[in-house]
């Protein structure tokens, strides 16, 4: 497709941490043809609504940041809203794009996709060789129907719709609600509180061994603007760092950027999840895109962020 400057480009999901990442990097390299809705404005679930939507804006890009989105806690305590949410949000997006004939389709999965066990750093390939990680079995459905879906398209209509595969990603807009959170900003909270506290323990799920990577969003962002910009002639590209740390090792580096000096604590009771779920980042950087943001230098910019925005960081109630 001929992208320009005027192309009508549709980020579903733009007011979330990636979305909005997503929509500053578009706006910063000329874009001027973006449109958004809120999920008040247009709740995507509603096939109707949705179908409305596409034929009312017709847009030429349509990039799939919507979803419903949490930590292991949340997605053990709501598998069927992560399951059927998921599906009826993305499923909507697909298929109205698909019939108003827009012919460039960004969806976002995750990398928990992948078998919990399948071999490390995890490929593309991997797919669909393993059982899923059970607490997250659910919403990681969700997302290989997604993939699959954009992987029909392109086989049957060769339209170019690809499915990018993030790491766990943290940054400005992230959801620092302790109870539906990812582990990264639940820390930076956490350890916050606990300083101002006058250093007392900080409490941390599982055992703390389990392994993660973690892709700063203006990363991904970029990752996301330059799939939009590339002709990508494959379907499924992992999206993060090839780094990977322990849990313990996050909290430390947390609790150090904070200046947090108590002790912490390991609620054993709580679940680890998958052990590890490094990406191999390989496809993507021989396409040509490399991640610029290193994870002390993104806790920091975090951190920074946490306390400019207190005040207004949403609190996502499940
Ligand atoms: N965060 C991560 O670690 C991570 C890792 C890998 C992949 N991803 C993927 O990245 C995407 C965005 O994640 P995020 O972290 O940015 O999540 P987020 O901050 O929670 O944002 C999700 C967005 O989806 C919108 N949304 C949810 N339900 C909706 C509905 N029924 N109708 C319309 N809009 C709805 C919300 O809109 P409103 O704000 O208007 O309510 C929100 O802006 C998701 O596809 C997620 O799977 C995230
Ligand atoms: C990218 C996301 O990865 C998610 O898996 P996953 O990394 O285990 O999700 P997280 O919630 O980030 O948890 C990562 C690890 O951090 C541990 N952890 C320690 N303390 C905390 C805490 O205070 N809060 C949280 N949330 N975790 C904590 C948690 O037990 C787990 O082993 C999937 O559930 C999502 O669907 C999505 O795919």
């Amino acid at each position: 497709m001929n992208l320009n400057d005027k192309s009508k480009i549709y980020i579903a999901g733009h007011r979330g941490m990636v979305g909005s990442a997503i929509w500053r990097a578009l706006e910063a390299k000329g874009y001027s043809n973006l449109i958004g809705q809120t999920s008040s404005e247009l709740d995507l679930r509603d096939q109707e609504a949705v179908t409305s939507f596409f034929s009312e804006h017709k847009p030429d890009v349509v990039i799939d940041a919507a979803a419903r989105v949490g930590g292991i806690l949340a997605n053990n305590t709501y598998p069927y809203q992560f399951l059927m949410e998921n599906m009826q949000i993305q499923n909507n997006l697909i298929d109205s794009s698909f019939r108003t004939d827009v012919q460039k389709f960004i969806f976002l999965g995750s990398s928990c996709i992948y078998p919990k066990l399948a071999p490390q750093p995890l490929k593309e390939e991997h797919l669909l060789t393993g059982p899923l990680e059970p607490t997250n079995e659910w919403y990681a459905v969700a997302k290989i129907t997604g993939v699959k879906a954009c992987e029909s398209i392109r086989k049957q209509y060769g339209r170019d719709y690809i499915s990018l595969m993030p790491t766990n990603l943290y940054g400005p807009f992230d959801n620092f609600d302790l109870n539906t959170s990812h582990v990264l900003p639940a820390m930076i909270r956490k350890f916050h509180l606990a300083k101002e506290g006058g250093n007392v323990p900080v409490e941390l799920w599982g055992s703390g061994t389990p392994m993660r990577e973690f892709l700063y969003v203006e990363d991904l962002a970029d990752a996301v603007v330059f799939a939009l910009e590339n002709e990508f002639h494959d379907n499924l590209y992992n999206v993060g760092t090839g780094v990977d740390l322990t849990i313990k090792e996050l909290a430390e580096l947390i609790q150090k950027t904070v200046g947090h000096s108590g002790e912490i604590l390991w609620d054993s009771s709580k679940p680890d999840g998958t052990p590890r779920k490094l990406m191999d980042v390989s496809k993507m950087e021989n396409a040509g895109w490399k991640a610029k943001v290193g994870l002390e230098e993104g806790i920091k910019k975090t951190y920074q962020w946490f306390l400019e925005n207190q005040e207004s960081f949403k609190e996502v109630k499940i």
